[in-house]
């Protein structure tokens, strides 16, 4: 099986400097995984257990310690927050085809996400409304065509309905283009409909990792046992 990305030993620490004594703080201690080709990892853990850390520093965003190995030319990202990720005074159209001048697949992948080409492509970001955005960064990310996407919380702001359509669409994506993805959340739910792989991350630290199957059905830390039982039940 081909590598994507590598990471051995990752460890990112914080400097909060406070009034009378600066203090550090470990956000990620110690962290080791691979990514395969065509494979998606979750990573999942509560608020503050250092996930989206671990993706800036794969992105270079934070300085870090230990080895980050990516066989690939473009790493592309999908964030929580569409209206900040995207330029506020350029309309959808305008931004998309400055990244990839091929208006037939842009036009494709917003029939794909169930988006209206015509109507909303003209318009500028907070024209549109917040699922609107959130696929649009979607399909912006993918037409880069990434050998890995780092997607955190990329549905988050979505209802549920659209969470389970955006997350079928994506896997169907990455089922026909074999792609590669790091997919942070606190959500484990989420997980289910889209990930091979999960790492359960607590303090800085991966806790636990398995396939979906084993983490779903024979969680082995009483911590990964809790996250699944924070689920709620529809
Ligand atoms: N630039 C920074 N300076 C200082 N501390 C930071 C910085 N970025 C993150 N941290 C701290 O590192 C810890 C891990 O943060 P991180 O954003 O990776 O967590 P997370 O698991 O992604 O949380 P969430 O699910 O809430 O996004 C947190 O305690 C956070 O306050």
């Amino acid at each position: 099986m081909d590598t994507v990305l590598r990471v051995e030993n990752l460890s990112v620490t914080f400097e909060n400097k406070g009034i009378l004594k600066s203090e550090v703080f470990h956000a990620v201690k110690g962290v080791s995984f691979s990514l395969h080709k065509g494979e998606v990892l979750g990573i999942v853990g509560q608020s503050g257990s250092g996930k989206t850390t671990v993706g800036r520093a794969i992105l270079g965003l934070v300085p870090y310690e230990g080895k980050i190995e990516f066989k690939g030319k473009t790493i592309s990202c999908m964030f929580q927050d569409p209206l900040a990720s995207l330029h506020p005074y350029l309309s959808v159209r305008r931004q998309l085809l400055d990244i990839l001048p091929d208006e037939e697949r842009i036009k494709r992948l917003f029939a794909s996400f169930n988006l209206n080409y015509e109507r909303l492509s003209g318009k500028k970001p907070s024209e549109l409304s917040g699922g609107q955005r959130q696929r649009v960064i979607i399909i912006r990310s993918l037409l880069v065509s990434p050998d890995l996407i780092i997607a955190d919380e990329p549905i988050s702001m979505l209802d549920v309905t659209l969470k389970m359509w955006v997350l079928k669409t994506l896997r169907e994506l990455k089922e026909n283009f074999d792609l590669s993805m790091l997919f942070v959340t606190h959500d484990l739910l989420t997980t289910k409909y889209i990930c091979d792989r999960i790492m359960v991350m607590k303090d800085g630290e991966i806790v636990e990792e398995g396939t979906l199957e084993e983490i779903f059905k024979n969680p082995k830390k009483e911590y990964t046992r809790e996250l699944l039982q924070a689920i709620p039940r529809l």
